[in-house]
């Protein structure tokens, strides 16, 4: 039978579509998650063009990992809030996945997966989306980016030490200085050696400093409650959290002896940190301990001096993440660098950058058939590198105008006939206004 719409034969064909027939679509993103809108990705390519020449800069190469993963990954048992909030799933095959939550555990099973056949030292780096499952209530983002550099094989604090120096090149970069920024640098080898002298066993190291890295978040008592619940006795909680106040590295060394790990690797690392020119980029702060369970030696934060914003940035050794894959044991430390922190910093400092859209050329016919030789023109420029936002249909030459003030065009061409014939084309610079004729081969 027929249905609406030309009449068209056989089974019922649909009639024309009318708009608001069909529900509209929510055209927002998933919750938590963001557009990235021509303006919004100007900013975001600017960033991360930033960090992705910082790591040409220190040598490093580019790799990349599936955003989804082996949930086993990431299935640490040490009370990770980034277990907790793990966005897995299981597939139409039956298998546990998840969409990674970091990059690390990928970076290790790639390294892992090429064994031999890559020379140590690696100096690996990628900006990768990463996602967490949150309760919406907290309205917090579901997915951000993140800058990762990685330096596998060394096992001295020289790789701790270059880390740190291509993060201030990052900052100095983008007009971020060290009265804006710096870096807290502490050692998980004090919390060890802590939980040494109570013979704590080291199985309980990762789920120990997880808990302690709540510190600033929880109350203390509950903090206090935790290590006990988790096996550590009141005396070894008291003198973990004595050990965290510590104020400085002379303090330290009176805590903890001369003989330490602890105390050679920091010594080492600020030794460094002159010679590399950062000195006042860091300080000491044995409060710093980092949420990640794998952490093994020096760990450092990025953090705004005013106090106002979350850690820009976090990273440190992780000596032990290849066995806890079955692999053997490879010396390793990283960090990552969230894409949100840093923004909402920038913006503080009145330092983000203005990106307005530029266009070298705008090409328009002045007629309906010159649109091939509009084209023509448009071809010629694009050959020589010009960018050229080619009009596609006729318009009238105030909606070229327009058009192309907003794409802050330098030039419009104007492809007319009688010029056309003459085997030239009309060119005006648009901050002037001066314009001018010239033959197709001639442009630029
Ligand atoms: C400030 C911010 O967006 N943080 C953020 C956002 N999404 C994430 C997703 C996975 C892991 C960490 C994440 C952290």
């Amino acid at each position: 039978s027929q249905s609406g719409g030309g009449g068209r034969s056989g089974a019922l064909s649909p009639g024309p579509i009318v708009a608001g027939e069909v529900q509209r679509i929510d055209v927002n993103p998933p919750k938590g998650t963001r557009d990235f809108p021509p303006e919004e990705m100007r900013l975001r390519n600017w960033l991360f063009n930033n960090f992705k020449e910082v790591s040409r800069l220190y040598g490093f190469e580019e790799v990349d990992f599936p955003v989804l993963e082996n949930e086993a990954l990431f299935t640490r048992k040490a009370g990770e809030e980034i277990k907790d909030q793990l966005y897995c799933f299981e597939d139409r095959g039956n298998r546990r996945v998840a969409l990674r939550p970091e990059l690390t555990p990928s970076l290790a099973r790639l390294v892992i997966q090429k064994g031999k056949s890559v020379p140590l030292p690696l100096k690996w780096f990628t900006v990768g989306q990463c996602w967490r499952y949150e309760r919406m209530t907290r309205g917090r983002r579901r997915e951000h980016y993140q800058w990762n550099m990685d330096i596998i094989g060394v096992p001295g604090v020289m790789a701790e030490a270059e880390l740190i120096s291509s993060i201030v090149s990052l900052f100095k970069r983008i007009g971020i200085k060290d009265s804006d920024v710096g870096f807290k640098v502490s050692s998980r080898k004090v919390l060890q050696e802590v939980l040494k002298c109570y013979s704590i066993p080291e199985s309980l190291f990762g789920k120990v400093c997880v808990i302690i890295d709540k510190i600033e978040k929880i109350p203390v008592d509950e903090v206090k409650k935790e290590l006990m619940a988790a096996g550590v006795s009141q005396e070894a909680v008291q003198e973990l959290l004595q050990v965290l106040s510590v104020k400085s590295l002379t303090e330290l060394e009176e805590k903890l002896g001369s003989s330490g790990e602890a105390i050679a690797d920091l010594k080492q690392l600020f030794s460094l940190a002159e010679k590399f020119g950062y000195s006042e980029w860091i300080q000491f702060d044995a409060s710093v301990v980092r949420g990640l369970a794998y952490y093994t030696g020096i760990v450092f934060e990025g953090f705004d001096r005013e106090g106002k914003l979350r850690a820009i940035c976090g990273g440190g050794r992780y000596d032990h993440l290849f066995s806890t894959f079955g692999a053997d044991d490879i010396p390793a430390c990283g960090f990552g660098f969230g894409d949100a922190v840093v923004v909402e910093l920038l913006r503080e400092k009145g330092l983000l950058p203005d990106l307005s859209l530029q266009m070298d050329y705008i090409v328009c016919a002045l007629d309906e058939d010159l649109q091939g030789s509009a084209a023509m023109v448009a071809h010629v420029l694009r050959k020589k590198g010009q960018s050229v936002d080619l009009v596609l249909e006729s318009k009238p030459l105030k909606w070229v105008f327009k058009r192309a003030a907003r794409n802050n065009a330098q030039r419009l061409v104007l492809v007319g006939s009688s010029e056309w014939q003459r085997g030239v084309v009309g060119v005006k610079i648009l901050a002037t206004g001066e314009q001018y004729e010239v033959k197709l081969d001639e442009l630029i």
